[in-house]
């Protein structure tokens, strides 16, 4: 049979470009100063609907949203770290940053206003500062604060984000043993509060029984989002790459060993959406503005909570968020699945549970207009033909009676002026009984599972009755659109140990791990003997890859736990990841452990080159006596004081002790045990200056040697000067 020859995407995607002509300038690239922060359409549209309840209110309003928005930031964590960490900032950083901002305010420091913790956020632990991030960026007097902010992201200890996308993750309300299924999860800061959640516990569960599943149909931001939450190092994470509104249904294994149908305890649904609410933070959105981009939305907003209502468990919580203020984007789609859902999805109050954050109720009544705001729509009567494929019924407001039985006020709608925040609208939903159009089939559901795992050749195709190739269908319960290319994505195995590997019976043996390890959570991404990382998931995240990785494109999972580190010295190949130490830890006996003491382990991590490591004889006594019992390779340094427990990876040298650490964590550990941190204490303006000062003296004496050609003098100058040390974890132990 001929094949009919497929167009390349991309390759159309060029030729189109080229026809269009030069590219148009990217208005993304104009600095923020000079956006003007008006958008006649947003505001003829926002005024049509009466966000605000007086017209001085209104004033506030665009007063507020035309602002830049103040830096926030949380303390990652509820663990007793996260509380030293919370400590030292509110001592250490807050002077400094009232000296800073005085400095750069040229005021008395009386003057400053210190920064303000957020009321609503648990704890405590989050806080907004009276500076927005290019403030924090681009001066001088700052750059104390802003190192802070870096190494401590980096590091794990804080989490810079936007004040009011921490509301969903709160409301959420997660526990250590809940399913977790967050729908769009890129890039990745509410699942990073999900995991912490979930995490919240650990006296009760060494590993949460529980997990989440982040997702996200943007190949590249799932990339992101691996990148964010791997800093929280969970083995309860599994990231996959799909279109949420046809999400597969997954299989699970039941506690007798049967398979079922996976039935999430907690949703998150923060969809895709215009954005507008993120106007302060994003001001070229102003210039692209438009109407058009909220009915486009619509559509999939609504695809997305209703294929998470019907993987959602009866009794179970989902929460639909955007970053929109737009009743098209938030009310109409909650409208819609709560009428189609007829009493089985309810919207529940939950401001409870972020006591003292200002919002109003969600909206009750909205009209629709033209995309240029010159004709208004109450009804879709109204609506001309030429519209009825942008605006549909299903967008208007339902008749009085139905809409006083769904309870659309019980939404929480946050304006920039209540707070001085961005603008964001929560919704929270809770499953009462099963859904009519819920398929849960699991028969058919492992049938078609088995068949995905069968190799492409032995296939048969399906054929239509002209004998053609008939294409799978996209159902949410079903195949993917797309299956056949499962098969050709680039994602590297996910190879788990079997019954009797001897790498695992080695490990076992050195750090004396306890029968509670399964050992086969633990995993590479490689078919190979000689295994290289070796990674450690939780036996729920194992079955949910193990029965699923056919029907559904993981991304990524595991903790990097032991890592391949053999030289002459060694007497075991692996040593351990301080990744994985956090779940890892649990499993550990007592044949690779040393207790240190304060000045112990900042003596171990003040040592930046590798290629000098402290010799043990500089340690205390009982830690020398302890390294003589120990032999070559890696341990795990514990240290104990009354605020908290701290487990760092090491490496016990021939005659020598080091501590195993990338640079932020060493700078995050060295912070929490009060030691200075000045040797690590840059002022890139001061390097900056010394660089240019460098390459021009550099620049003069060559021009002075050789006549022409200094450039490369110069550059060469700048180069040397910006070389950092201890960047990455080194691979082999210095002696080696
Ligand atoms: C508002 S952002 C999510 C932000 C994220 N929750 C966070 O806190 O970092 C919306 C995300 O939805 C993703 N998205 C858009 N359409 C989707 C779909 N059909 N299925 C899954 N994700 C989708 C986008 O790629 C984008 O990353």
């Amino acid at each position: 049979m001929p094949r009919v020859k497929k167009q390349n995407p991309f390759a159309a995607r060029k030729r189109q470009k080229r026809e269009n002509g030069p590219p148009k300038p990217d208005r993304r690239a104009l600095p923020y100063e000079e956006i003007k922060r008006d958008n006649a359409f947003f505001i003829k549209y926002y005024e049509l609907q009466k966000i605000c309840a007086t017209e001085e209110e209104w004033t506030q309003f665009l007063t507020s949203i035309r602002d830049n928005l103040p830096t926030t930031f949380r303390v990652t964590g509820f663990k007793d770290e996260a509380k030293a960490l919370l400590a030292i900032i509110e001592s250490q950083l807050f002077t400094e940053y009232v000296r800073a901002v005085a400095e750069l305010h040229q005021k008395a420091p009386e003057e400053v206003e210190r920064p303000l913790c957020l009321p609503w956020y648990p704890n405590g632990l989050a806080y907004q500062l009276h500076l927005t991030r290019k403030d924090i960026r681009r001066s001088e007097p700052l750059y104390r604060l802003h190192n802070f902010l870096i190494v401590e992201t980096t590091a794990g200890g804080i989490s810079r984000q936007e004040a009011v996308s921490m509301i969903p993750p709160i409301v959420l309300d997660v526990k250590p043993t809940d399913k977790v299924l967050d729908m769009c999860a890129a890039p990745g800061s509410k699942t990073a509060q999900l995991i912490e959640a979930l995490h919240a516990s650990p006296e009760e569960h060494k590993i949460p029984p529980g997990f989440v599943l982040a997702n996200d149909v943007d190949n590249n931001r799932c990339y992101m989002l691996v990148h964010q939450a791997k800093r929280l190092n969970s083995p309860c994470l599994l990231v996959t790459n799909h279109d949420s509104s046809a999400f597969p249904n997954l299989l699970t294994t039941q506690p007798d060993g049967s398979q079922a149908i996976l039935k999430f305890d907690k949703i998150l649904c923060d969809v895709p959406c215009s954005g507008d609410g993120t106007l302060r933070k994003n001001p070229d959105i102003w210039l692209k503005w438009n109407l058009a981009q909220a009915y486009n939305l619509h559509g999939i907003q609504y695809r997305i909570v209703r294929r998470g209502a019907e993987m959602l468990e009866v009794g179970g919580r989902l929460v639909y968020s955007t970053c929109s203020l737009n009743p098209i984007e938030n009310e109409a789609v909650l409208q819609r699945i709560l009428k189609e859902t007829d009493g089985a999805l309810e919207l529940v109050d939950a401001g409870h549970l972020v006591p003292g954050l200002k919002y109003k109720p969600g909206m009750t009544d909205w009209k629709l207009a033209t995309k240029e705001v010159d004709q208004v729509f109450t009804s879709f009567d109204e609506v001309p033909e030429s519209l009825h494929t942008i605006i549909r019924p299903g967008m208007f407001p339902l008749p009085a009676d139905e809409m006083a039985k769904i309870g659309l006020e019980k939404c929480i709608r946050v304006l920039p002026h209540l707070q001085d925040s961005g603008g964001f609208f929560v919704a929270v939903l809770e499953k009462r009984r099963q859904l009519d159009f819920e398929k849960n089939d699991v028969k058919e559901l492992v049938a078609l599972n088995e068949k995905a795992k069968e190799p492409e050749a032995a296939k048969e195709p399906q054929l239509d009755e002209e004998g053609k190739p008939i294409e799978e269908k996209s159902v949410p319960w079903g195949p993917q659109r797309k299956r056949r290319r499962l098969h050709g994505y680039k994602e590297d195995p996910y190879v788990f140990f079997g019954e009797n590997d001897s790498d695992y019976e080695a490990i076992k043996e050195f750090y004396q791990l306890d029968g509670s390890l399964n050992k086969r959570c633990l995993l590479t991404r490689c078919l190979t003997d000689k295994k290289k990382n070796i990674y450690y998931c939780s036996d729920v995240i194992r079955d949910l890859v193990v029965n699923n990785e056919h029907n559904i494109k993981i991304i990524n999972t595991g903790v990097k736990t032991f890592v391949r580190c053999e030289n002459r010295h060694t007497v075991h190949p692996y040593r351990l990841a301080q990744e994985g130490l956090q779940a890892s830890n649990a499993f550990m006996g007592a044949s690779r452990r040393i207790e240190v003491e304060r000045d112990d382990l900042v003596l171990l991590l003040n040592c930046t080159d590798p290629t000098k490591p402290p010799s043990t004889h500089e340690l205390k006594q009982e830690t020398q006596q302890r390294c003589k019992e120990l032999g070559v390779g890696s341990c795990i340094l514990k240290y104990v004081d009354e605020r908290f427990t701290l487990f760092v990876v090491g490496w016990r040298g021939t005659s020598s002790l080091r501590a195993y650490v990338q640079k932020d964590e060493t700078i995050h550990i060295l912070r929490l045990l009060g030691a200075d941190l000045s040797k690590f204490e840059t002022n890139k303006y001061e390097e900056a200056r010394a660089a240019a000062a460098a390459a021009a003296l550099t620049a003069t004496d060559d021009a002075k040697e050789a006549g022409e050609g200094g450039e490369g003098a110069v550059a060469e100058a700048s180069e040397s000067l910006v070389a950092t040390p201890m960047d990455t974890e080194t691979e082999v132990a210095a002696e080696s």
